[in-house]
């Protein structure tokens, strides 16, 4: 699908989709508990893909609406009878690989291009270091993999500048291990929020983890259990930056977003980048909203090194504000679906946008006087999709987005969300 957006005012009410990262960890840890009802969970491609490890594995996962009943493999995962396609999903592959590595028996993981070409070594590492096997088929620390168990416990080393992903994995899986783990960091971890709502998933379910002085460490034989069997997943902050970014570079009547309750979430520093590059912003956190208003937009600096995910957004808003917007500690952005520095700095630049870019860092130099329609490449990445259709909003003309179905991945309603908020939207199939 294309999608071809033209200069539009956004104003009216969005509500936030359910956070992709809670509904993953829910549905894992549903898997090794016995019976969990999920409430406002997330069903897009990727979260498919991990209740759909979570069968593989000997559980079920039912939905109606929102809602899933899950009823897990009990505490041991058993040998697939299939291979696990973890479709695009980078933290379907890493928390499933960790849970394949308890199995008594062989499992065989693998997904599409993007995802057959991201960094999964540091992991099989760690799984080999634990006594169990773990290896990628072309012998370059990508997918395909083939993971045997089970493994016991025990202590490991592991980066932490590649992936928290591989650590939140280790955790997830440690907690039903007989000896428990004990995880040293090699590396200073970036993306540390996200091991953050691990552990606001773990206790949730009843399971203890720790932040210790060289890394985390997991006890091991515990037990899955949601407090009454039900989770609730919050919103999605990462999701929410789009229809706020839209409202700060477009709104004079403002947008409103609710579902946005405060969580362990790194991305819900979005709200203060955008105050700070001058719109209106106001978070009611006890309310669950946020309003937001356009302003004159002047660029800022921004570390991502916590909120990797945010960069797509904040190098589109960099484009419409004056002046430049440098975005640092970046390096492991490049590891996403596709290297979301080069991405957006070849698109934006298609839009007439200039930027400069280093290995860990882009830096965009704005103004929306700038920006002119034209066509752009999603890359198959449903975050450069959905950060250049914003910029779409503002660049004169038309701006068609090439391949933009992929939104599914984490938005599968980003779409209708734009277009019932007022922006002028053809989808050709
Ligand atoms: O654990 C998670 O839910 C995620 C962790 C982050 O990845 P990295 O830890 O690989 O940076 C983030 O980019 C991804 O979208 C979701
Ligand atoms: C990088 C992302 O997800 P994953 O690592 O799960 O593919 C993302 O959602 O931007």
């Amino acid at each position: 699908m294309n999608v071809t957006i033209t200069p539009s005012r956004v104003q009216g009410l969005a509500r936030a989709p359910p956070s992709k990262s809670y509904t993953h960890r829910a549905i894992l840890v549903a898997g090794y508990a016995d019976q969990t009802t999920v409430r406002d969970a997330l069903w897009s491609a990727d979260t498919q893909a991990t209740a759909r490890a979570v069968e593989r594995f000997g559980g079920t996962v039912n939905r109606r609406g929102e809602t899933l009943e899950i009823e897990g493999f009990h505490d041991r995962p058993g040998v697939p009878a299939d291979v696990i396609d973890c479709g695009n999903s980078g933290t379907t592959m890493r928390l499933v690989t960790a849970t394949a590595a308890l199995a008594d028996g062989t499992s065989v993981l693998t997904g599409d291009e993007s995802l057959r070409s991201r960094p999964q070594g540091p992991l099989l590492e760690a799984i080999t270091d634990l006594g169990g096997e773990a290896t990628s088929t072309r012998g370059n620390g990508q997918a395909p993999l083939v993971v045997t168990g089970p493994i016991s416990g025990g202590r490991v080393s592991i980066p932490g500048d590649v992936s928290s992903q591989y650590i939140t994995a280790l955790l997830l899986a440690g907690a039903v291990t007989e000896d428990g783990l004990e995880i040293e960091l090699e590396t200073e971890l970036k993306s540390a929020p996200y091991v953050d709502i691990t552990l606001e998933v773990l206790a949730a379910f009843g399971v203890d983890a720790r932040k210790t002085e060289l890394g985390f460490a997991v006890d091991g034989g515990q037990t899955y259990s949601a407090t009454g069997g039900e989770y609730a997943v919050p919103g999605d902050f990462s999701s929410i930056s789009y229809p706020l970014a839209a409202g700060a570079i477009t709104s004079e009547d403002g947008v409103r977003i609710d579902g946005a309750h405060p969580s362990a979430q790194g991305d819900t520093a979005i709200v203060d980048i955008v105050d700070r590059m001058g719109a209106a912003v106001d978070w009611d956190r006890d309310a669950g909203t946020i309003d937001v208003t356009a302003g004159e937009l002047e660029g800022v600096e921004v570390s991502v090194e916590d909120t990797p995910d945010l960069l797509p957004t904040i190098a589109t808003l960099g484009a419409v504000a004056d002046g430049e917007t440098r975005i640092t500690n970046a390096e492991h952005v490049r590891y996403k679906e596709t290297d979301r520095v080069s991405a957006m700095a070849d698109e934006l630049a298609t839009l007439g946008v200039e930027t400069t870019e280093t290995q860990d860092s882009l830096t965009i130099h704005g103004g929306d006087s700038e920006l002119t329609g034209g066509t752009v490449d999603g890359r198959n990445d449903h975050r450069v999709i959905m950060a250049l259709a914003l910029a779409g909003l503002v660049a004169e003309g038309e701006t068609t987005v090439v391949g933009a179905d992929h939104v599914d991945v984490s938005f599968p309603g980003f779409f209708e969300m734009l277009s019932d908020l007022g922006a002028a939207i053809d989808r050709e199939r």
